[in-house]
């Protein structure tokens, strides 16, 4: 951590109105902090929902240059009314359960967190018009697995085409899908939705928007409050944006939308990152040699031992060798 604010520091910039019990060195209490979530980032302008209302914050100087993302669950003090021209603050970050990363790429020159906390990644791809591109669904598949989220394919315009030739191809990994067609039934996706933080992730013109709306309904005014905020109409920000799954299904859950992510730059993923994910093929990799990618073309590779004793499914190997492949290259 950055110690480029010392307690001193701390204590100038946010002393505490009370203080019950002595503070640690990097952790100032704050009687009067509230819980909230971070729904967008513009700018180093963050929008936090507290108890139902977007307040707008700016990070507190202790925190210095720790980053806070879409999904970050912080502590907030100050004014929290949510009021026109108010301005709160962040003043701590609870730890993440997950990333999700975006490597450098043409896009954007840094490397970033792009959504903080999910627990689903849901590759939205249609089935045609158009057409799906296997390529990009087994990139967002590599960035699932290695942010530990639970992928679903969510395979929008049933009403053109078919799904099984696409389903064929990720049989064998055991993705999850559900399939969607405008003005259709959505209680499968629903119930996969429900409960969860989930981030939807697709090609523009895919129906992302469709599909969020028919999901959120009054959607569009909530991101038309925050776009106001953010500029998001003027396609300046890509920052993620956080919508809560409406009251009446119950179990709270989110969902994550992600405009303007055209691109998913996958260079910090290791292969052990990602066999990671399928532990039936992480288990025949124990003898491989030190370095080993387990990929096609390594020459002692265990998955080539054990596919030779007839020991795995060669789909399986197959697939899991397509990802790792996926992985480099450009992005799209
Ligand atoms: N046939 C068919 N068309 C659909 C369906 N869902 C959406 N569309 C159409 O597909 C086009 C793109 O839909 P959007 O919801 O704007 O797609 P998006 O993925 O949000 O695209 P961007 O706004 O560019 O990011 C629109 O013309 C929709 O009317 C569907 O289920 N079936
Ligand atoms: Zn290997």
């Amino acid at each position: 951590m950055s110690r480029r604010y010392d307690e001193h520091d701390h204590e100038h910039y946010e002393r505490p109105r009370r203080r019950t019990r002595p503070r640690t060195k990097d952790r100032p209490t704050y009687d009067d902090a509230v819980d909230g979530v971070v729904v967008t980032v513009d700018r180093g302008r963050l929008t936090v929902r507290v108890d139902g209302r977007l307040v707008m914050a700016v990070k507190a100087r202790p925190l210095g240059r720790k980053g806070v993302v879409t999904g970050d669950r912080v502590r907030v003090v100050g004014d929290v009314s949510g009021d026109e021209d108010t301005l709160a603050r962040v003043v701590e970050v609870a730890e993440r359960r997950t990333v999700l990363r975006r490597t450098a790429d043409d896009d954007d020159p840094v490397e970033r967190v792009i959504v903080a906390n999910a627990e689903q990644l849901v590759v939205v791809a249609a089935l045609a018009d158009p057409e799906p591109r296997p390529r990009l669904i087994d990139r967002a598949l590599v960035a699932a697995y290695d942010a530990g989220m639970a992928p679903l394919l969510c395979l929008t315009k049933a009403d053109l085409a078919s799904p099984d030739t696409l389903l064929s191809t990720y049989r064998s990994l055991g993705v999850p899908w559900v399939v969607t067609a405008r003005g259709g039934d959505l209680g499968e996706v629903r119930a996969r939705l429900a409960g969860r933080s989930s981030v939807l992730l697709g090609h523009s013109g895919v129906g992302k928007s469709t599909l969020v709306n028919a999901l959120v309904p009054g959607t569009d005014r909530q991101i038309g409050h925050v776009n106001a905020v953010t500029g998001r109409g003027r396609h300046t920000s890509t920052s993620a944006l956080m919508l809560p799954l409406p009251d009446e299904w119950g179990d709270g859950g989110w969902i994550v939308d992600t405009p303007g992510i055209r691109s998913f730059g996958l260079a910090h993923v290791r292969p052990e990152d990602l066999i990671g994910a399928f532990p039936d093929l992480e288990e025949l990799t124990e003898e491989c040699p030190r370095g080993c990618t387990h990929g096609a073309d390594e020459p002692e590779c265990g998955l080539d031992t054990a596919l030779a004793a007839g020991e795995a499914d060669p789909d399986r190997v197959e697939s899991f060798r397509r990802l790792l492949a996926a992985r480099e290259g450009a992005a799209d």
